[in-house]
């Protein structure tokens, strides 16, 4: 019979979609690895398990979405929030006729987002407050960049640098201050292109570099506008993966970019039981 799947990508930070609408499915650690492993299965940054959030025994109090975006890196560890999955799970809704595509919430571990997926194929995520939550210091061998640490839901530590971010070897994680992070953390470089315009690149907590990260482009772009004195500002976050547009306010930040499901498909069952 199998099972089905779709794979998509938002600014080519890329998910393995898993249907499983009644919780049925045993997403293990080790299945997770698997689907995500681009030689042996089917290869993705991380997995996004659309089930109702009905079932989902760890979805925060209050959560109203129908649907839940149960998000894990390609690790097998389980992140509060992904900006791109959220992106690319929307437009799955509404490529699946689960959702309308004027605006609906989308359940996540950080909070209900709320979601529209415009016309011309983009989304736009209220992402919540990206909070200043301090400083520290991130590694690069053996080199220290000067971060501020920010909150999107999940952790991030924003480096501000004229070094030239494309010589950074992010083949290694970045070193971080595990007393000020327990849980780990997704470190951004960033550059400044203009006044309204940034360049980064991303060292993902549980994946490695990747090509984009949503919810670092806010932390990037909340970082950038704190350091400047700014509590709001809208700014054009380019990644190796393409271009997002970040507005962060007082309260509340929105994210806006493509989200592209790529195939859809069926693993097979014997596949699927090895794992
Ligand atoms: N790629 C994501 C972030 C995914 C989670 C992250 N690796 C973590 O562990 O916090 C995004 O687009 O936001």
């Amino acid at each position: 019979m199998g099972i089905e799947f779709a794979k998509g990508h938002g600014t080519q930070n890329d998910f393995v979609v898993l249907p499983d609408a009644e919780g049925k499915l045993e997403l293990t650690d080790d299945r997770v690895r698997a689907l995500c492993d681009r030689n042996r299965g089917l290869g993705a940054d991380g997995v996004l398990r659309v089930v109702r959030s009905e079932h989902v025994v760890d979805a925060p109090e209050g959560t109203e979405a129908e649907w839940f975006m149960d998000y894990r890196n390609a690790d097998g560890s389980i992140a509060e929030m992904c900006g791109n999955g959220v992106r690319v799970f929307a437009n799955y809704l509404v490529h699946k006729k689960l959702a309308k595509p004027g605006g609906f919430l989308v359940g996540t571990r950080a909070g209900d987002k709320p979601v529209v997926v415009n016309e011309d194929g983009t989304v736009t995520i209220d992402m919540g407050p990206a909070r200043i939550v301090g400083e520290s210091t991130a590694t690069v061998a053996g080199r220290a960049f000067h971060g501020i640490a920010v909150d999107v839901g999940n952790p991030h530590l924003v480096c501000v640098t004229d070094v030239e971010i494309a010589d950074l070897d992010l083949t290694v994680p970045p070193g971080h201050d595990p007393v000020v992070f327990p849980h780990g953390v997704n470190v951004e470089f960033i550059s400044q292109l203009s006044d309204s315009e940034l360049r980064m690149r991303v060292h993902e907590r549980g994946v490695g570099e990747t090509r984009s990260c949503g919810t670092g482009t806010v932390a990037a772009a909340a970082a950038f506008l704190h350091r400047a004195g700014r509590a709001s500002g809208q700014l054009l976050v380019n990644i190796p993966g393409g271009q997002v547009c970040v507005s962060i306010g007082e309260d509340t930040s929105t994210l806006t970019g493509p989200a592209v499901l790529v195939a859809e498909g069926t693993l097979s069952d014997s596949w699927w039981l090895a794992g």
